[in-house]
């Protein structure tokens, strides 16, 4: 059974949050969605809400899924993005990422994602007004 790592694309104010990772050396500088692995026992909507704590300091809603599955590592993982939203509007903080940063529509493709997001930062696209 491939392992689920979970991604959430936080939206506020027409924005998706991207993140710098900080490490390992060959990841750092690529940006990712917030997110890991989906520990023994844990729904996938657990562990997106507990990454984003660990990771940002925040406590997020989980919505709707975005894109498709991306297999990844020869088939032995498989990263799934869901749509998710800011309680209380709390502002992210880098805990474990290098830099953080709100891309509007015009700006999804302005840092260099993890080649396995490309597809899902590409079905983001249309849900993000172009003016924001
Ligand atoms: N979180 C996240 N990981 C991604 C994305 N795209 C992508 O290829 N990955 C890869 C990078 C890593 O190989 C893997 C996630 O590993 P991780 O190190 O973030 O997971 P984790 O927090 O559970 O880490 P750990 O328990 O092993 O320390 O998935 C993405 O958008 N978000």
């Amino acid at each position: 059974m491939p392992r689920i790592i979970v991604g959430a694309a936080i939206i506020s104010d027409g924005r998706v949050l991207a993140c710098e990772r900080a490490q390992p050396p060959e990841m750092a500088g690529k940006w990712e969605f917030p997110g890991g692995k989906v520990d023994p026992g844990e729904t996938e909507e657990q562990a997106l809400v507990r990454e984003c704590q660990e990771e940002l300091g925040v406590e997020i809603e989980v919505g709707q899924r975005v894109g498709a599955d991306i297999s990844m590592l020869n088939g032995s993982a498989i990263l799934r993005v869901y749509l998710a939203t800011l309680v209380n509007r709390a502002q992210p903080v880098p805990l474990e990422h290098s830099d953080l940063r709100w891309l509007s529509h015009d700006e999804l493709d302005s840092v260099p994602w993890l080649p396995a997001d490309a597809p899902i930062v590409a079905a983001l696209g249309p849900l993000l007004p172009s003016s924001a």
